[in-house]
Parts: structure tokens; C-alpha cells; sequence
């Protein structure tokens, strides 16, 4: 599994082929002729980082109806040495399909990822109301997990595309609450250097407070808040040593290249005690941060300047 032609890179995806995970790594443009390795589980796709198996695999972070995708925070916070490297968007929208010929009416056990399940779930109550979901292990799984009878599923909740891969027939089309849902992906890979700034950027941490401090949390907001550094997601998951103590993910907008962003975690350093980078990456949706003047980077190293010259004796002290 390991040898690959020299110079040739694998990619580690939720699989089968035609997953929202396989959309998300097509958008990746160096990904495009390599190796991709289609996984059963996340668990799977980042071990295969880890161990050198792939160089990057394409991870779900953050569903715009469910919110953070818990698995993947928990795993990134807890394994280390792995940094993201890029962000991707997938509008997701799923059908009902089943084996050809069945009927609706005829539907008792639906298979389906369990994200895809919470977004259809609404749907399925009123046009199947007697049904029962079984988990899939992804969208495409479900449809493929119709033609395994010991599953005994009738029905399967998978992407539109699903009939250019499986002999399925389409029972129902846009079974989602929202048809605007999107998926945010990531792109993990081991450690490396972070890349230059874009001018519209992300910066991803987990942080840990300080034990049992009252307003630590209003501690943590205040680093990001004073230096102009807005966040895109605030997220908290236990630890999981001990009742009570939560871990931080957050999305913070600008690049650690940034004045304002690289002294926003050195604050946060100094607080915490536990700060993982996850890295610095261009933004999916190419908004760039709104700055104000006393947050830019000219501001920034005026100031140090200033400072400096203070120190040496060569600038006005109230310069
Ligand atoms: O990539 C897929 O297709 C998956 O099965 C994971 C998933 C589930 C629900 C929304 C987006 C991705």
C-alpha cells in the first residue's frame, strides 16, 4: 500500500466514490491525477496521514444545518503533528433511492450517514412515517449497502448523483430541510510549514483554559477582540478527562503572517495551557477580513518600531 511511483501523491477520502468527500477533494487542483484512496471512516483517513500511508486526506468539519462535525474537531484536537492546509465548500442535497421497482409506501429501513439522516429526518417522518434508519458509514455506502441483503434495507438517503454509480431508482428528490445546506471540508495533512497569507484567510486553534478561573473565556475572546481579529467559530468540546472541562475550536479570520493575528495567539499562548495550531489557510468563500486601521499590519509594526526606538534612545518617547 505504501509504494507509490516516486513523486506521485495519495489522497484519503470517505468513500465510495461519489461521496460529498470525493466533491470536496475534485475542487483540490493538485489533487487531480494522484492517488486517491477511497476509506470507510475518518478515523481511517487520518490514520493514513499519520502513518504516512496518504499525504492529505479530505475530512467533513462543519455542516451548516448540524453545525461542527464533533468527530472530526475531537480527532484533530487529539492527534498530533497534523495540520490543515486547505478548506472547501459542498452544497449538499440528497435523494431517497432504493432497488429498482420499489415503492414508497413499501419502505421500512432506511439506510443513511447519520448527518445526512438529522437533515432528511423531517421528510422521512412525513412520507415514511413507520420507517427506522440504520447508520451508513457515508452517503454512497447507503445506496451500496442496498444490494447487501444481509442489511435488509428497502431504502437508502444518498447524493443526487447516485444513479451514475448504483442501479438505484430515485424514490424522491431535495429530501433535505434546508436546500441551501453546504458542508465545509478540510484538507489535513502532517505538519508543514504554513503557506503565505491570501489576503483572505483562516487560522484554526484548540485551546484549553486555564482550570477553574472565573471569566477565562471572556480572557480567551479579549485576545482575539483587541487585536481586530474576528472569529468565524467558536466551538466547545469536553476534554474528556474529568467532568466539566471544555476545550476551545476556533476559526479565527487572517493569516498567523498577520501582525494582528500572530499577536492574537501569542496572547492566547501565554493564557493557555494547551494551544494546538491546526493552521493557517486560504478561506473557501475568498472573503477577505474587514481591518481597521489600528489593526493592519503597517499599524502593527509602527508600534514596534516606535517601541525600539523608545528603547534606543533615537525616537521621541511620545512619538
Ligand atoms: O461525503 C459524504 O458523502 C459523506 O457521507 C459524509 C457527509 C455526510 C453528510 C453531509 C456531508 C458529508
Amino acid at each position: 500500500m505504501n509504494e507509490r511511483p516516486a513523486g506521485s501523491r495519495r489522497y484519503s477520502y470517505l468513500g465510495p466514490a461519489g461521496t460529498f468527500t470525493e466533491a470536496a477533494l475534485k475542487q483540490v487542483p493538485e489533487a487531480v491525477g494522484e492517488d486517491w484512496r477511497p476509506v470507510a471512516n475518518l478515523g481511517e483517513a487520518l490514520n493514513d496521514v499519520v502513518t504516512g500511508v496518504s499525504d492529505a486526506a479530505m475530512i467533513a468539519i462543519e455542516n451548516s444545518i448540524d453545525g461542527g462535525v464533533t468527530v472530526a474537531q475531537d480527532a484533530l484536537a487529539t492527534i498530533p503533528d497534523l495540520r490543515i492546509v486547505g478548506e472547501y465548500l459542498v452544497p449538499v442535497s440528497f435523494v431517497l433511492v432504493a432497488r429498482p421497482g420499489a415503492r414508497l409506501e413499501d419502505v421500512e429501513v432506511v439506510a443513511a450517514h447519520p448527518v445526512a439522516y438529522g437533515q432528511c429526518r423531517a421528510w422521512l417522518d412525513g412520507n415514511a412515517p413507520g420507517h427506522r434508519h440504520l447508520q451508513a458509514t457515508s452517503n454512497v455506502q447507503a445506496a451500496a449497502d442496498l444490494f447487501d441483503p444481509e442489511k435488509g434495507i428497502d431504502a437508502a438517503i444518498a447524493p443526487p448523483g447516485i444513479a451514475d454509480h448504483y442501479d438505484v431508482e430515485v424514490l424522491a428528490e431535495g429530501i433535505a430541510e434546508n436546500p441551501d445546506a453546504e458542508t465545509r471540508f478540510v484538507l489535513v495533512s502532517r505538519t508543514v510549514p504554513v503557506g503565505e497569507p491570501t489576503g483572505a484567510d483562516k487560522t484554526s486553534l484548540i485551546v484549553e483554559l486555564p482550570d477553574d478561573r472565573a471569566g477565562a473565556l471572556l480572557d480567551l475572546l479579549e485576545q482575539f477582540a483587541t487585536r481586530g481579529v474576528n472569529l468565524t467559530l467558536l466551538a466547545s468540546r469536553p476534554v474528556g478527562d474529568r467532568m466539566g472541562r471544555y476545550r476551545f475550536v476556533i476559526d479565527a479570520e487572517g493569516h498567523v503572517k498577520d501582525e494582528r493575528v500572530a499577536d492574537a495567539l501569542l496572547g492566547v499562548k501565554r493564557f493557555s495551557p494547551n494551544v494546538v495550531f491546526l493552521g493557517s489557510y486560504p478561506r473557501a468563500d475568498r472573503i477577505a477580513a474587514s481591518i481597521r486601521d489600528a489593526h493592519d499590519d503597517g499599524t502593527f509594526r509602527d508600534a514596534r518600531d516606535w517601541l525600539r526606538g523608545v528603547i534606543e534612545g533615537t525616537a521621541d518617547s511620545e512619538g
